[in-house]
């Protein structure tokens, strides 16, 4: 795998100034924290749904929610506004895993 904080590529030229490589490097490192956590942060989400999953398959319940999506739509907008996120795309992102996790949920139930 390519070190993405480290490695010069067409995106920073060898040329740029030494105090702006560095600084570019040490957001860059930031940046591969934090994907890391939201790697991990997403492994364990789906670890949990993929419980409901079994629960819902179990007690013939359907694999959506629809009001629980609302509720968490609503809350995760809310969240998003008060950190100057973008709540349109906290939304879209929201929906990206939970249309995920309602597949995993339908295969579950279908196994
Ligand atoms: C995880 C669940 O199943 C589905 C997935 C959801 C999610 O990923 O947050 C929310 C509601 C359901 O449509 C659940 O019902 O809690």
């Amino acid at each position: 795998m390519t070190d993405h904080a480290t490695t010069p590529d067409a995106g920073t030229p060898e040329g740029i100034d030494d105090a702006v490589r560095a600084e570019l490097t040490s957001l860059r490192e930031s940046i591969d924290n934090i994907d890391a956590a939201v790697v991990h942060m997403l492994a364990e989400r789906f670890k949990a749904t993929q419980r409901v999953g079994r629960l819902k398959a179990e007690h013939k319940l359907p694999p959506a929610d629809p009001a629980r999506e609302r509720d968490q739509i609503k809350r995760l907008r809310e969240l998003a506004a008060g950190a100057h996120l973008d709540p349109v795309f906290a939304e879209k992102f929201l929906n990206f895993i939970i249309a995920e996790v309602i597949r995993h949920h339908e295969a579950i139930a279908r196994a």
